[in-house]
């Protein structure tokens, strides 16, 4: 009798060795009305809470004292980006926008100069006379300001792109490449949604918006110190009839995030079933159930509810600004009041006078135009932020880069206790799992469905890494190896294999990581083990075919046949380990029969190590070894013949299939 090497622990164990029969789940009925989702059967309170909660500490709580205390960190945040993407044209912009905030404040101090002339004394034509050569000064600094303009947009619009593409590609290289087991956690998979869709977005608009922000700050400041030189009063007043424009703008800032928070949590639902009533895939069974205008009536439920968000949003920001304005317009006139009392006594000449009020006019659009760059550019920092802080996040979830390399072949494969637990759950995948696989062996992992078959193949190929115990490499613990060089080392084939949208040359070298280089023979040789030589020659361009549809003569192939493309890509990987996690499935009884020739008999390279996962048990009577697993461990394992004379679990689920054929 053969048993599993190690793995059943004492409290599960029987007197045979074995661990007992699992506790069965009992599941009662469900109820008559069907959730479309958790929770009180809405599934965008479940999709808002994981994917937006993080944001309702600073976006709900925000005053015009934190906004303005944040922004020059922003501001330093993007002026570092823009310096990183494009040094010249970053400084082009800092330089020409002083410039042209000079130029706005000297029209300025001309401007009052041309009033100081028009109300001094003498005749009317002298007085206009006189101000000619100031006219031409405004002129001319309204001209210049206008160039300076122009070249500020000129080099932000150098920086800018260079900025989203340097984010994007950082943000898609630190995604790609984090571990498995994160992309698994449905949090790091919604934080990588609203990284890129919103964060990537605004990137590219907060340049244009800071540059905006600093214009503004910058005509505010000359336009205060032209204004402090008429007379420092003039300063708390310019304040007064513009602040609470400033306080009603971050009101509806505020808002805006509120309803735009629901708004996207019922928007990524919407998309869902435009996705459903859209997609290729789904079209077929759609049809056959009759199942549109149910997805119908739910996508127009939902985008009724966006509608009344979207009214909801557009009255309440209108009401706030109207507030607003209405405080505002009450400074404005306790302004110009202030200002009366000061021409009335004397305090001012009636020409600075007309000065001031020029001067408070461009200062109150000057800093209206700053109160709302600034709650943009802190709305939308936020979301720049967040995709900076996912990337940084990211970059301490890669795998390990240090390790050692993973040699280029291995006599023994040593699974040693092995444990795993997936993130977010509490029950283990896999449990004391232990097991030796030797160089040139093919074994077989069978077992009822959610058993923890692919998992411990995916522990194998150092997808995952053990919880507990180990896995090595002729001694050496995968944790020691350098990731990515062991992932290199292992070729996976699964039974869902991805539909790579290229050539059909390029789905077998993308294995070995390119999609321009390939071995014709070795391609050939891959291609006619796995029985994918029929399907590349039965395209019209061989091996440049595209395999999708999405593009113009693109092909499609059957499940069956893309399978044979994936064992193909599996077998031109040409590893040292080879995983086949029931890549068959879809196959027809000879392709599979073939593919099992080649895995089986007409091996590579003799020292690979093969495990074969599949439940059609004909399929695995060959193997070397085969272990059985059920509930994350290993029941049993040897032979099909010893299994078949232990008359376990493997030889009931045997006999079970080979009656079903005989009947
Ligand atoms: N990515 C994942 N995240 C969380 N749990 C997972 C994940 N993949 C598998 N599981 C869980 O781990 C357990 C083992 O799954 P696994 O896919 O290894 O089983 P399996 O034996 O290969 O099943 P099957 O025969 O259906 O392919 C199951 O309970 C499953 O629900």
């Amino acid at each position: 009798m053969s048993t599993p090497e190690g793995n059943a622990s004492p409290s599960t164990t029987g007197h045979t060795g074995l661990p007992g029969p699992r506790r069965e789940e009992t599941l009662t009925l469900p109820p008559t009305t069907v959730p479309t989702g958790p929770g009180d059967g809405d599934i965008t309170d479940g999709l808002e809470e994981a994917y937006w909660s993080v944001y309702d500490g600073a976006a709900a709580k925000s005053t015009v004292g934190e906004v303005l205390v944040r922004l020059p960190r922003i501001v330093r945040q993007i002026g570092r980006l823009a310096w990183q993407a494009d040094r010249p044209a970053t400084a082009a912009v800092v330089v020409l926008q002083l410039a042209s905030a000079a130029m706005s404040a000297f029209g300025l101090v001309a401007s009052v100069a041309v009033l100081h002339e028009l109300f001094g004394q003498g005749p009317t034509p002298d007085k206009v006379r006189n101000a000619v050569p100031q006219i031409l000064l405004v002129v001319g600094f309204l001209s210049a300001r206008a160039l300076l303009e122009a070249g500020v947009a000129i080099a932000q619009a150098r920086v800018t792109p260079k900025i989203r593409t340097a984010l994007e590609c950082d943000f898609l290289r630190l995604t790609a490449h984090v571990r498995l087991e994160v992309v698994d956690n449905a949090d790091w998979h919604d934080d990588a949604y609203r990284a890129s869709d919103r964060g990537l977005f605004y990137a590219r608009q907060i340049v244009g918006q800071v540059v905006s922000l600093a214009s503004a700050l910058l005509g505010l400041i000359g336009t205060a110190g032209v204004l402090a030189s008429l007379h420092p009063a003039l300063l708390p007043l310019l304040l007064l009839s513009v602040l609470p424009v400033g306080a009603a703008a971050v009101r509806t800032a505020r808002a805006r995030f509120h309803s735009f928070k629901r708004w996207n949590a019922l928007q990524r639902r919407v998309r869902v079933f435009s996705w459903l009533l859209l997609e290729r895939d789904a079209a077929a069974e759609l049809r056959s159930d009759t199942a549109q205008n149910a997805i119908l009536d739910e996508h127009r439920r939902l985008t009724d509810r966006i509608a009344e968000e979207d009214t909801h949003l557009g009255v309440s920001s209108a009401v706030l600004t109207l507030g607003g304005r209405a405080l505002g317009g009450v400074g404005t006139g306790v302004t110009y009041v202030a200002l009366g009392a000061m021409l009335i006594a004397g305090w001012l000449p009636l020409a600075a006078g007309a000065g001031a009020v020029l001067a408070i006019q461009t200062g109150q659009t000057a800093l209206t135009r700053f109160v709302d760059v600034a709650h943009l550019v802190y709305e939308h920092a936020m979301w720049v932020d967040d995709l900076l802080q996912f990337q940084e996040r990211c970059r301490g979830l890669q795998p390990r880069r240090c390790g050692v390399p993973t040699p280029t072949a291995v006599t023994t494969l040593t699974l040693d206790n092995v444990g795993f637990t997936y993130p977010g759950k509490e029950t283990p995948a896999l449990r004391g799992v232990s097991m030796t696989l030797r160089g040139g062996q093919t074994v077989a992992f069978v077992g009822v469905n959610g058993s923890g078959k692919s998992t411990c193949s995916r522990l194998i190929a150092g997808l995952y890494e053990a919880g507990e115990g180990t896995v090595r490499w002729d001694g050496v613990d995968v944790r020691d190896m350098d990731a990515e060089s062991l992932q290199s080392r292992v070729a996976t084939v699964l039974q869902d294999p991805v539909h790579f949208p290229f050539s059909a040359l390029a789905n077998l070298t993308i294995s070995r990581g390119t999609l321009t280089e390939a071995d014709p023979q070795r391609a050939w040789e891959a291609a006619v083990a796995s029985g994918a030589d029929r399907v590349i020659a039965g395209l019209p361009d061989t091996w440049e075919a595209v395999l999708s549809k999405r593009f113009r003569g693109g092909q499609e192939l059957s499940a069956g046949q893309w399978a044979k493309i994936a064992v193909a890509r599996g077998l031109y990987k040409n590893a040292p380990v080879l995983l086949l996690d029931e890549p068959t499935a879809s196959m027809d009884p000879k392709a599979e029969h073939d593919v099992y020739q080649a895995v089986l008999r007409g091996k590579r390279r003799e020292d690979q190590i093969t495990v074969l996962i599949s439940h059609r048990l004909a399929s695995v009577v060959e193997c070397d070894q085969i272990y059985v697993f059920d509930g994350g461990r290993i029941t049993e394992a040897g032979s099909h013949r010893s299994l078949m004379e232990l008359g376990g679990a493997y030889a009931e689920m045997f006999t079970l299939q080979a009656a079903a054929y005989r009947s």
